[in-house]
């Protein structure tokens, strides 16, 4: 690490006056259908929608854009995810390369006859990946068999190519229109639509969640049910410290501003935050310091994802597109319980006396089930033998004096160390002092090795642990830049734990001491003030614009991103969220941090390793507004409120 300039990256627009006047209402104008009708002429709208796997699980809300400025209405967040009898949508994502194509492939070529029907998105105006998945003598081809002849009798169904290279965003109404498509006169067991490699899947959900409160035909026979991101993790490590935009890297259109703008670090981390599983792949080729940086910093960034480990896309369908599909159920109609025949050791019931299959549990290549089953995937039976699956009792250290299942610890050394798991407190070191990895099935900590297959690396010592940043005044942009300019960005050209392990040791106790150093991602919403008050050439419309604060690798981003809800008001927010009051009543419950300035605010957290909670918050705290500040602030915005009827 040396200090450097950051790779800021900041947008704003100019003024507009009519989102200046929608802002001025909490509690200093009193309006209410000003605001909505202001609103309405001004291009930048959003809505919410809980981000489900946020690493903190506390940002409550992403903003997201939505041009037009007319068709203005909140997002549903209150999908039912239990929906039955609906065609499940699979969303495959992944950095360019990372291995979707493949997995697909294999997916495709299952034998157990689950019917996959394909949508594919490629940024390049020829879409190769398309006319792979429909090669008949790469895969099944369509229909039975395909013209091969030799593989999977279930193999694709039909695939759909996304012409819209630049659907990378958003992939709205063509999604829409080609999952009806596909589902026409089709008999699916599930649908998988394979992203291009510069797509936010978090995006897509968002699109779809509209959709489904839209009640989208497509929508009221198929549901998105699951994310899945296929990284990398040989080259994980060189993408996090990467300078490249994604654009330099795909095969963008000329033009193509979407792909070509994201930046890969920030890309590769949204990618796994909207996961609800990352296939951590290519592990053929990654030694082992690089897989164990791409499982921490994986871990870190969504604590709630299944992780699996495997090359070529080596996995069961049941790892990829879930247990829901239809065809699997059927498949096991003679049983009671639910597994896929697939799997040769999928059933779960650990009092099945089915001899017709394997009771042994599906955990091949789970960086979890091997050493800590979530989801129920432990087996219970305390009369089981079977050692090739855990036996992870409930759960801190096992205390059967007879057990030698070696894949739970039976002597956690934890001397002061906490061993509680759900205790997010970073005063204390949470790593378990043990080489054979973790045991406790509901761990979160990345900083320790979950799996047994290899001596725990220095990443122990690492203490990756977050916190979020909450304060409800605005920063002083002057002082916000200045502590942005001493941000010290890691020089390495791959990210490895063990080196930054080295760094943070080498500036303990030493002056240069960031508290940034050890900060690997950070990320949420923030409030900055105007910093021109007065005049023509003021910037008083920063009272209304959310910044997106976005930081992976060496980048830093701060965005505009739509408007506070504040802007517009609590009676206009009402309208919007007509049929979905819950929601509505949380974000004023949760994000109005204030009586005056209602949900504007900082909302940041940061993931990383050894984080210095305090000194991070106290670097922040120093960049906020006095009360001298504040004062002149609101003052300006009560000039700018009368100088508007003045002209009126
Ligand atoms: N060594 C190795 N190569 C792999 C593995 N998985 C995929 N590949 C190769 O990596 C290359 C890219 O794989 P794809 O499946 O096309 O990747 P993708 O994510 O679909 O790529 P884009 O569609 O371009 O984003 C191909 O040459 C694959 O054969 C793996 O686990 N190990």
């Amino acid at each position: 690490f040396r200090f450097r300039l950051p790779a800021i990256t900041s947008s704003r627009s100019g003024n507009k006056p009519s989102a200046l006047i929608a802002g001025f209402n909490i509690g200093i104008f009193p309006q209410t259908s000003l605001a909505f009708s202001a609103t309405s002429g001004y291009n930048t709208i959003f809505s919410t929608i809980n981000t489900r796997n946020a690493a903190a699980g506390v940002i409550s809300a992403t903003f997201i854009r939505r041009f037009g400025g007319v068709a203005m209405r909140a997002s549903t967040s209150t999908v039912d995810e239990t929906k039955t009898g609906k065609i499940p949508i699979v969303i495959l994502g992944g950095f360019l390369g990372a291995g979707k194509t493949t997995a697909l492939k294999r997916l495709l070529e299952n034998t157990e006859g689950i019917k996959v029907g394909t949508i594919v998105n490629d940024v390049a105006s020829v879409n190769i990946d398309a006319k792979l998945l429909s090669n008949p003598m790469n895969v099944g081809g369509s229909g039975e068999g395909g013209k091969s002849g030799t593989v999977g009798k279930g193999s694709v169904s039909g695939t759909v190519e996304l012409q819209n290279g630049c659907a990378c965003c958003s992939l709205s109404d063509e999604l829409l229109t080609s999952v009806s498509d596909l589902m026409e006169g089709r008999d699916l067991d599930v649908i998988v639509v394979e992203l291009s490699g510069v797509a936010d899947p978090a995006a897509v959900r968002q699109n779809w969640d509209q959709a489904v409160s839209d009640r989208h035909p497509a929508t009221l026979s198929a549901d998105l049910n699951r994310i899945v991101t296929i990284v990398d993790s040989h080259t994980f490590g060189t993408d996090w410290m990467t300078w490249d935009t994604a654009g330099k890297r795909s095969w963008a259109e000329e033009g193509d501003e979407c792909a070509g703008s994201r930046q890969v670090p920030e890309l590769l981390a949204e990618q796994v935050e909207a996961a609800d599983v990352v296939i951590l792949n290519k592990i053929d080729l990654s030694d082992g310091e690089q897989l164990d940086t791409a499982k921490v910093v994986v871990r870190s960034l969504n604590k709630n994802a299944e992780v699996f480990e495997t090359k070529f896309g080596e996995l069961s369908p049941t790892q990829i597109i879930g247990n829901f599909a239809k065809s699997i159920e059927e498949t096991n109609a003679g049983h009671s319980h639910e597994h896929s025949s697939y799997d040769e050791h999928t059933c779960s019931d650990p009092g099945c006396s089915d001899a017709s299959h394997s009771h042994s549990h599906e955990h091949s290549s789970s960086v979890e089930s091997t050493s800590h089953n979530h989801d129920n995937k432990s087996c219970e039976d305390s009369g089981c033998s079977d050692s090739s699956h855990s036996h992870n009792h409930d759960h801190q250290s096992c205390e059967d004096p007879g057990c030698s299942d070696s894949s739970h610890s039976h002597s956690h050394e934890h001397d002061e160390a906490c061993s509680d798991p759900g205790c997010s407190d970073s005063s204390h070191s949470h790593s378990h002092n043990h080489d054979e990895g973790c045991g406790d099935p509901n761990c979160s900590d990345p900083s320790h090795s979950h799996s047994h297959d290899h001596k725990a690396t220095t990443t122990a010592n690492l203490g990756i642990s977050n916190f979020v940043y909450k304060k409800s005044r605005p920063f002083d942009p002057k002082k916000l830049q200045r502590l942005l300019m001493s941000w010290p960005i890691p020089v390495m050209e791959e990210l490895k734990l063990a080196d930054l392990e080295q760094e943070l040791a080498k500036q303990e106790g030493t002056k240069e001491k960031s508290p940034f150093v050890g900060v690997l991602r950070s990320k949420g919403f923030a409030w900055v003030a105007p910093s021109i008050m007065k005049g023509a050439y003021n910037d008083l419309d920063r009272h209304d614009n959310v910044l997106y604060w976005s930081h992976a690798g060496k980048h830093f981003g701060l965005k505009e991103s739509g408007n506070w809800w504040a802007s517009i008001g609590k009676e206009a927010m009402k309208e919007l969220f007509e049929g979905n009051m819950e929601e509505y009543d949380r974000i004023i419950r949760e994000d109005f941090v204030s009586g005056e300035w209602g949900d504007r605010r900082q909302e940041i957290v940061f993931i990383g390793a050894n984080l210095d909670e305090k000194s991070i918050t106290e670097s922040l705290d120093n960049c906020i507004c006095t009360d001298e500040q504040m004062a002149e602030y609101k003052q300006a915005i009560l000039d700018a409120i009368a100088e508007y009827y003045e002209s009126k």
